[in-house]
């Protein structure tokens, strides 16, 4: 990328960056999947190697734990860890009450487990991911193979009987082939257009047989940091209601962008 990030890029580096400094030594840190997600273990991976920062990070996908290795930290699997001082990940959407539609990179499994297992749980993201209410974004359901067309049908019938919106769902493909996740299962992507009731889909879809988990994240993300593309920052915790801004700057980290 040669040291020259798009709009979007920034914004998702300072995001990230802003919440790398959540992360203390001797902590159990929750690490995301995703682009900007990959920028969180890009930026305390640099204080591990330059000012001997320590701590163990606990990734949620197979992509995050190599490139966390890459960067020199430390990784544990959940059962190791067993709790997390901190979870930091992106989303595909948030909402003011910090729900989220999350799995858009197909992690959403490990990601919900991991961040609730995690004292608190910290979302990055740009601007464009702020919603005012869920369900733009295809909501991902984890399902087995066995079966998942019948679980489709279920699915799409729970939902015309839940009178959402949008009733299609289309299985995610990688090519030529269903997408396969970490944990061997598919992921069906549900098109909404608008979810009425999240909390009540997010129960509901978890009932049907073969679902394995979906991608509604609800009551789990404590605080937002929203980064824009100029280096703004904004904090959100939902917890004490604070809202706090700032601006970072980028040319100390050409460094990070390197690789990239
Ligand atoms: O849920 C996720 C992966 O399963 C990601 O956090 C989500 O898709 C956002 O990704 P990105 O930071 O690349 O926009």
């Amino acid at each position: 990328m040669s040291g020259e990030l798009s709009p979007i890029d920034k914004a998702k580096f300072v995001a990230a960056k802003r919440a790398a400094e959540f992360v203390e030594s001797g902590m159990r840190v929750g690490l995301g999947t995703g682009s900007t997600a990959a920028w969180l273990v890009r930026c305390p991976g640099e204080k591990v190697r330059e000012e001997g920062l320590r701590f163990r990070g606990v990734p949620t996908s197979t992509r995050t734990a190599d490139l966390a290795r890459e960067v020199g930290i430390e990784v544990i699997s959940l059962d190791e860890a067993k709790w997390l001082d901190i979870t930091i990940d992106g989303a595909d959407e948030f909402d003011s009450d910090l729900s989220l539609i999350k799995g858009g990179g197909g992690a959403l499994l490990q990601e919900k487990i991991v961040a609730t297992a995690s004292d608190q749980m910290v979302v990055i993201a740009d601007a464009a991911k702020e919603v005012e209410s869920l369900g733009n974004f295809p909501l991902p359901v984890e399902v087995i193979p066995f079966g998942w067309q019948t679980s489709q049908a279920l699915i799409e019938e729970m939902l015309v009987s839940m009178d959402v919106m949008g009733r299609k769902a289309t299985l995610r493909m990688n090519g030529e082939r269903p997408y396969v996740t970490d944990e061997g299962n598919h992921i069906l992507d549900l098109h909404l257009g608008r979810i009425g009731n999240a909390r009540q889909l997010a129960m509901v879809l978890n009932q049907v047989p073969g679902v394995v988990e979906n991608g509604l994240f609800i009551d789990i993300c404590d605080q937002v940091v929203i980064g824009f593309g100029d280096g703004r920052v904004e904090t959100r915790d939902i917890n004490a209601g604070t809202v706090s801004e700032e601006r970072l700057d980028f040319v100390e980290d050409e460094n990070l962008f390197r690789d990239v």
